[in-house]
């Protein structure tokens, strides 16, 4: 039997979405060891470990191969000494599966990384769509003072892998907070990929 087709309308302030198939919330205790600055995440953390950083509500029609994965990330606006709220970020899991976002309010950005470590920055803005290739790295950044929210559209055989960041030691470029602005700086954590994790990237297929 065919899957219905269906509509959702979109709050783009809250991120609301209607009809969601499931939502999550990420809260800052669940986002330990994601920021350079340790002493000021502890303090953001007995200050405002429960807060919210960011939201998703999304719609999974059916998790067969061709289909998509759709919905809203809202994310607070916030900094950890000067770094600005960030998601985990990730790879697909089928690392060549690529990804839309579009910007429904506020600010922010799509920091991306190929896998040979590579830096690409690209701002969202309302009614800016912005595209994540197959291969790329991406976390999304609030650098405004308001929510940022996204609607985001992916594959459904994509999946999430968190796992070659962590290997890294985090994403190559953190955002800064500069004036009223941002500014990307390298991240002294980080440890490039070896050639051989490169190519088991590089040689994802189908
Ligand atoms: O999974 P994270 O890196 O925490 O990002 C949070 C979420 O951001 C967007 O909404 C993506 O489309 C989701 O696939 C992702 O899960
Ligand atoms: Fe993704």
């Amino acid at each position: 039997m065919a899957v219905p087709p269906t509509s959702h309308r979109i709050d783009p302030a809250t991120g609301v979405l209607s009809s969601p198939t499931g939502r999550y919330e990420k809260r800052l205790a669940e986002l330990a060891g994601i920021y350079a600055d340790a002493d000021a995440f502890a303090a953001a953390l007995a200050e405002r470990g429960d807060s919210i950083v960011y939201a998703v509500h999304e719609v999974r029609p059916a998790a067969a191969r061709g289909d998509l994965i759709f919905g809203t990330t809202f994310m607070e606006p916030g900094r950890i000494g000067d770094e600005f709220y960030v998601t985990r970020g990730h790879i697909h899991a089928r690392a060549n599966r690529p990804e839309t976002y579009y910007g429904e309010a506020g600010e922010g950005l799509m920091l991306m990384e190929s896998p040979e470590g590579e830096t690409s920055i690209l701002e969202v803005r309302p009614r800016v769509m912005v595209y994540v290739p197959p291969l790329w790295i991406h976390r999304s950044v609030n650098t405004g003072s308001a929510p940022l929210v996204m609607s985001f559209c992916y594959p459904a055989d994509a999946g999430q892998d968190y796992g070659l960041i962590a290997r890294s030691g985090g994403m190559a470029t953190r955002i800064l907070a500069d004036g009223t602005g941002w500014k990307a700086v390298p991240n002294a954590d980080y440890r490039p990929r070896s050639a051989a994790e490169i190519d088991a990237i590089l040689a994802t297929q189908d």
